[in-house]
């Protein structure tokens, strides 16, 4: 797989996803506000994918601070720091990102600024490593839940696009299959943007996993046949009472897993895990672009111009639905997560 993001001769470049699947192209952000920006259109999305982002946006905002003065220096960093949180509201990586380069920069505050600003670069790439180690852990884990012959559904992209690479569920679907599992995976479509259709098959097909696209609305009938034998998706907050944020769709999903006996997993790092926050109707859901819903790529009408659209682009799935969250350190019931990941 090509990377989603990376440094590169001293911009972030990125993988415009928005562009998948008919076109592979990258966009090098050389200031922190055109990184800010590709969160905010998509250019790059998914919750740690956007985590390491900002990380790198950070460090890039902060080789262009020219005061040599720690206090002024730290001042307009952390400046630099509100204007990436504010890229988008739902997935905790974000905020989690952003508050490692700010404890980063607390610590480092004995250096000279030209010291500090070589160790934010370093720790936003150590932040890329993590992400890519944590998938890995958690394929292990997750691919223990998975039988060779079996069908697997996932919504929307969670996989190495997501993510600094490997993937979170697509991670688990991939160490299975990487295990020599004969496994099938159907992705939903997952409108409004079609993450599913656009970025799932393509990145599953990149890899020669077995994937077979279907639009969001078929997903119940292919249950009662039988076609499916297990859910897994990934998360962009998980709440302490184990309550799960993620891409609109994903909650009906889980309805329809719990009234045909589907087991249905979450996969997520522990930067996913936001123990402050105390259940899903503490989550902010993002509301998007009525455009996403009225037309395909923004420039397909698929509406009667005018109409009232309403376009969040998550929803929450209450702990009761979740069989199991996968994560680096093994696999837990929602009401055990808190305990394990209380720092
Ligand atoms: C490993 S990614 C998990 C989630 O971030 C993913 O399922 C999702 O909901 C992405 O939404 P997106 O709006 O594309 O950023």
């Amino acid at each position: 797989m090509v990377p989603t993001v990376e440094w590169k001769d001293g911009a972030v470049r990125l993988l415009d996803q928005s562009r998948l699947p008919m076109h592979v192209e990258f966009i090098d952000c050389r200031d922190y506000r055109a990184v800010a920006q590709a969160i905010r259109d998509l250019k790059v999305r998914g919750a740690p994918a956007i985590g390491v982002t900002a990380a790198m946006g950070v460090a890039l905002g902060a080789q262009a601070v020219t005061s040599t003065q720690y206090r002024d220096f730290a001042t307009q960093v952390g400046e630099i720091c509100d204007h990436v949180a504010t890229s988008r509201p739902t997935a905790v990586n974000l905020f989690w990102a952003i508050g490692r380069m700010k404890q980063k920069l607390v610590a480092l505050s004995a250096k000279s600024v030209a010291e500090i600003k070589a160790e934010l670069i370093t720790e936003s790439q150590t932040i890329l490593e993590e992400d890519i180690a944590l998938c890995k852990a958690m394929g292990q884990h997750g691919a223990a839940l998975i039988q060779s012959g079996q069908t697997v559904l996932t919504h929307c992209n969670a996989g190495a696009l997501a993510t600094a690479g490997y993937g979170t569920a697509l991670g688990v679907i991939r160490a299975a299959w990487e295990q020599g599992k004969r496994i099938q995976v159907i992705a939903d479509e997952t409108r409004p943007v079609l993450q599913g259709a656009r970025l799932t098959a393509w990145e599953l097909m990149q890899d020669r996993i077995p994937v077979t696209l279907i639009t969001d609305n078929m997903a119940g009938a292919l249950m009662r046949q039988g076609k499916i034998h297990l859910c897994v998706v990934g998360a962009d907050r998980i709440a302490a009472n184990g309550d799960v944020a993620n891409k609109i769709g994903t909650y009906s999903v889980a309805v329809l897993a719990r009234a045909h006996n589907i087991p249905f997993y979450v996969a997520a790092p522990y930067s996913t895990i936001d123990l402050k926050t105390q259940s899903g109707a503490d989550i902010p859901i993002e509301e998007r672009n009525p455009l996403e819903v009225t037309a395909i790529h923004g420039s397909h009408p698929v509406a009667p111009p005018g109409v009232a659209v309403f376009n969040p682009a998550f929803d929450v799935t209450p702990a009761e639905l979740i069989t199991g969250i996968i994560t680096e350190r093994g696999v837990f019931k929602p009401g055990e997560l808190a305990a394990h990941f209380r720092s």
